[in-house]
């Protein structure tokens, strides 16, 4: 069963090439065709709880907490996880990458950046279905830039994964708040994934632009002047951060923070925006700063990564429905689908 899912996956993404796509795409690389589109993207060829008014109350739960194993330490302590002895041995880990769903200002072309607006019914619905689309895909941390509409992504993504793992955010902007949120089962830790959300992922600060209509800008400024500011690689909007400024904190964030959890085999998914994703894919992909111009993401569009042995290979996204025809599984994601099948029968 598992090999047969291992095969028709491996079949599938030996002919991504053929597949017609909608959306934009670029061509480059020796013996490789990158495809960033709405439809799909794939390379071929390569392959806390309660109010307490006492503060002495108060301070016995924080020295309570700080003898707990958080959350995240039971994800990444290996003697938590009985499965880490198989990931140790093929080393490898998912990488989800997911741009948030239409936002609000998404829908009315308004130039966004790090203000903070929801999302549309729309993206909404784009999110849920991403969720579909990655629900056999194993998930072991979350992260999210501090946005809303990347964390409602995430959290309405994981309402569709079959494993039934409850995200829980983590909150450690002050001592109080990490005390607050401990969780006193283990099981339930166990059942739990963490959620951690950082403004190093946040969508590039657009400076004097956000709020501004992208058409109307674009009337009064040149096409040529609005499309440097949003996809050259050095060029920042006025007052505002360049795609290298914005590479500068969540790259480094993703080195620093996530990129240990994947050499440690924890599964992860990151669910931010346009321009924090393509700053981590130009690093993922190694693309160079003219490659990284026509590098285009649509919204709610799950990416799949495997990271094996410290490098970076990209597994494709669904076209449609069918995910596992356009996914490249791996044989250790083919398993870990075989026991979601199992668990459901
Ligand atoms: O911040 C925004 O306005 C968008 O979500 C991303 O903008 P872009 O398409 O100009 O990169």
């Amino acid at each position: 069963m598992a090999a047969a899912v291992f095969n028709q996956s491996i079949g599938a993404s030996q002919s991504l090439g053929h597949f017609n796509t909608s959306g934009l795409h670029q061509e480059f690389g020796k013996g490789s065709v990158r495809l960033i589109s709405k439809a799909f993207e794939v390379d071929v060829g390569l392959s806390k709880k309660g109010c307490y008014n006492s503060s002495q109350r108060h301070l016995s739960i924080i020295r309570a907490s700080t003898s707990q194993t958080s959350l995240i330490d039971i994800v990444s302590s290996p003697s938590h996880n009985k499965s880490n002895d198989s990931r140790k041995k093929s080393g490898e880990a998912a990488l989800i990458l997911i741009r948030h769903g239409e936002s609000l200002w998404n829908e009315k072309n308004l130039f966004t950046g790090c203000v903070d607006v929801p999302l549309t019914k729309k993206g909404v619905e784009e999110a849920i279905e991403a969720g579909k689309r990655i629900s056999n895909i194993p998930i072991d941390m979350i992260y999210t830039s501090a946005l809303i509409r990347a964390q409602m992504t995430a959290m309405l993504a994981m309402t569709q994964h079959r494993r039934k793992k409850v995200p829980v955010i983590m909150h450690n902007e002050s001592e109080q708040a990490t005390a607050w949120s401990q969780i006193f089962s283990e099981d339930t830790k166990k059942q739990s994934i963490p959620v951690v959300a950082d403004w190093r992922l946040n969508e590039r600060m657009y400076g004097e632009l956000q709020g501004l209509n992208k058409q109307e800008t674009a009337d009064r400024y040149g096409k040529e002047q609005v499309h440097e500011w949003r996809r050259s690689y050095d060029v920042p909007p006025p007052n505002g951060e360049s795609l290298e400024m914005c590479a500068q904190r969540a790259v480094a964030y993703f080195k620093d923070q996530i990129e240990p959890q994947l050499l440690a085999g924890k599964n992860v998914m990151i669910a931010a925006h346009g321009n924090s994703l393509r700053s981590i894919i130009m690093y993922l992909d190694k693309l160079t700063s003219q490659e990284v111009i026509s590098l285009e993401l649509s919204t709610g569009i799950p990416m799949l990564y495997i990271s094996k042995e410290g490098k970076f290979i990209r597994r494709g996204s669904p076209a449609g429905p069918a995910e596992a025809g356009v996914y490249a599984y791996t044989k250790k994601l083919a398993l870990y689908r075989q026991k979601l099948d199992e668990m459901v029968h």
